[in-house]
């Protein structure tokens, strides 16, 4: 599992650790960290860092120390360093000493957009753990330079901790923002570079150990690896039949959208269930002639997916809802029914994307997508149910659980018509199989996410290739 903590516990944990370890020590330990990852991008990028013309940009706090320190150390190596400052006055004193110590150079604000033009790399040192809101002011000025520069020439920006201008605790982004090849982040991940769109500025995240503990904290935000996703995969046992392995039963698609039927179902089958069970009006049985068709005693039930609006479907949707068995809800039956008849007293999982998060919350997409883990958090409370919220970097939330689970395992070719339903058959599946709502999502993205990558190697990814994916997605995690 890897975790993501929030600044106060980031405070705590530097506190209770700095009073053990020599003044200096943590920031030396980032900034190493920092120039390592910053010589190794240069290293493939232009095979090195002797001669490399490396921008810092420097704020006011301990985040602009980080980027002279490391500045300093790749200027030792040969690099030719200037760095920017936002406020002369305010800049990290040490780090400045220690920058011009080793021969780099410092500059005005002035000098900003000349510098950013000729850079090989932009250091984005303006903001970590300590911004507040969207940058500004000679901050943003610096920032719009080194994004005009990187348009142009190509050249990376390698954030320091978090890209600046980004909440490092919700993910929200309230303002300019800077957007990161890379960011290099100390001790733990932080909200902010697992939770859209602040997720989206951080580019690839790279985590430097500096020694910081978390034994008691909480964390904000917990990403499954490869690892955790095996442990909760269910495996047949020896003496397994069909009927101990679980049945899923789908109530989804409808003559209008067919297809929702074909795909929910294919990944139905692939999802480690004995058996699934179709109840609609799509032919689905040409397509999967394993499936067995109409009512029947199932472990959980999927609806929603294809469903469309008619009365029928409404009905399908109340039969289903008034069962007591796990009923993941998807699309349109997140929209068909007063919300009340969504709280059920069986596990629930809810599984919209944010538009159908806005309907149910009564907001906007927007709204719900500047702001997503209070969203996903809302929902879980309001309808007592677990809740997955599709996204980039879709989150989930359970009431039960105190924090998010997030799934970064994921690719953009996963947003194609029809995905949408084939995650709703896996993770239906899954609840089927015996797992929790929660984990059966969390385990549900991890593998349509790999699915994705998958299918993605041979180009451009239509819904039925993330089915054909599954088992070898599956079997790469049991491994
Ligand atoms: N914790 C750890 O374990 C370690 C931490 N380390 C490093 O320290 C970093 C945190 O440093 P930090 O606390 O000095 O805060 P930092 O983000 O540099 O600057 C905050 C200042 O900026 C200003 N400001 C705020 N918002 C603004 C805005 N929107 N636009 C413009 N200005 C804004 C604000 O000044 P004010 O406006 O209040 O005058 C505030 O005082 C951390 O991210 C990591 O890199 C590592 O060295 C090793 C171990
Ligand atoms: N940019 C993206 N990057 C990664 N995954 C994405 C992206 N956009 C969408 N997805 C994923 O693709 C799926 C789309 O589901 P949905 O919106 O219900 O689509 P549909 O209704 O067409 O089936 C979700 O699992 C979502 O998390
Ligand atoms: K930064």
């Amino acid at each position: 599992m890897r975790y993501a903590y929030d600044v106060a516990s980031v405070r705590a944990a530097e506190q209770e650790l700095m009073a053990r370890l020599p003044d200096g020590t943590l920031m030396a330990r980032a900034a190493a960290g920092l120039a390592s990852v910053t010589a190794a991008i240069l290293g493939q990028a232009r095979g090195g860092v002797y001669g490399a013309r490396v921008l810092l940009l420097v704020g006011v706090g301990d985040n602009g120390g980080d980027a002279l320190y490391a500045g300093a150390l790749l200027a030792r190596r040969g690099a030719a360093v200037h760095a920017v400052l936002a406020d002369p006055d305010r800049a990290h004193a040490a780090g400045l000493a220690a920058l011009r110590g080793a021969g780099g150079r410092v500059a005005g604000p002035g000098d900003a957009r000349t510098l950013a033009g000729r850079a090989d790399l932009i250091m984005d040192g303006l903001l970590g753990i300590g911004g507040r809101g969207g940058l500004r002011g000679v901050f943003a000025e610096l920032a719009e330079a080194a994004h005009a520069a990187v348009e142009a020439t190509g050249a990376p920006i390698v954030a320091v901790d978090l890209p600046s201008g980004v909440d490092a605790d919700t993910g929200e982004v309230a303002g300019l923002a800077i957007r990161a090849a890379v960011t290099v982040t100390f001790g733990t991940f932080k909200p902010g570079l697992l939770i859209d769109p602040a997720a989206g500025h951080a580019g690839i995240v790279e985590l430097v150990d500096i020694g910081l503990d978390f034994p008691e904290a909480r964390p904000v935000a917990e990403v499954l690896q490869e690892s955790d996703v095996r442990a909760l995969l269910p495996e047949p046992a020896r003496l397994a039949q069909k009927y101990s392995r679980g049945v899923v039963g789908l109530a989804v698609g409808s003559e209008r959208y067919p297809g929702a039927a074909l795909l929910a179902t294919g990944a139905a089958l692939r999802s480690g269930v004995g058996a699934v069970r179709y109840d609609g009006p799509v032919e689905v049985v040409g397509t999967h002639p394993e499936v067995l068709l109409g009512d029947g005693r199932v472990q959980a039930w999927v609806v929603g997916s294809g469903l469309g609006q008619s009365e029928e479907a409404r009905r399908r949707l109340s039969r289903v809802l008034e069962s007591d068995v796990p009923v993941l809800v998807d699309a349109d039956g997140l929209r068909l029914l007063p919300k009340e008849s969504l709280k059920r007293s069986a596990p629930t999982l809810l599984t919209p994307h944010s538009g159908e998060a806005a309907a149910l919350l009564g907001s906007s997409a927007e709204e719900v997508d500047s702001g997503r883990i209070q969203a996903v958090r809302a929902l879980a409370r309001d309808y007592d149910a677990a809740v997955l919220l599709k996204g980039p970097f879709s989150l989930i939330a359970d009431p039960l659980a105190p924090g998010l689970r997030v799934n970064t395992h994921a690719t953009a070719y996963l947003a194609t018509a029809g995905s949408g339903d084939v995650l709703a058959g896996l993770a239906g599946g899954l609840l089927a199989g015996g797992l929790s709502a929660l984990d059966a999502a969390s385990v549900a993205a991890y593998l349509h996410g790999s699915a994705g990558l998958l299918a993605a190697r041979s180009g451009p990814v239509a819904a039925s290739d993330l089915v054909a994916a599954l088992s070898a997605a599956w079997q790469n995690v049991a491994g």
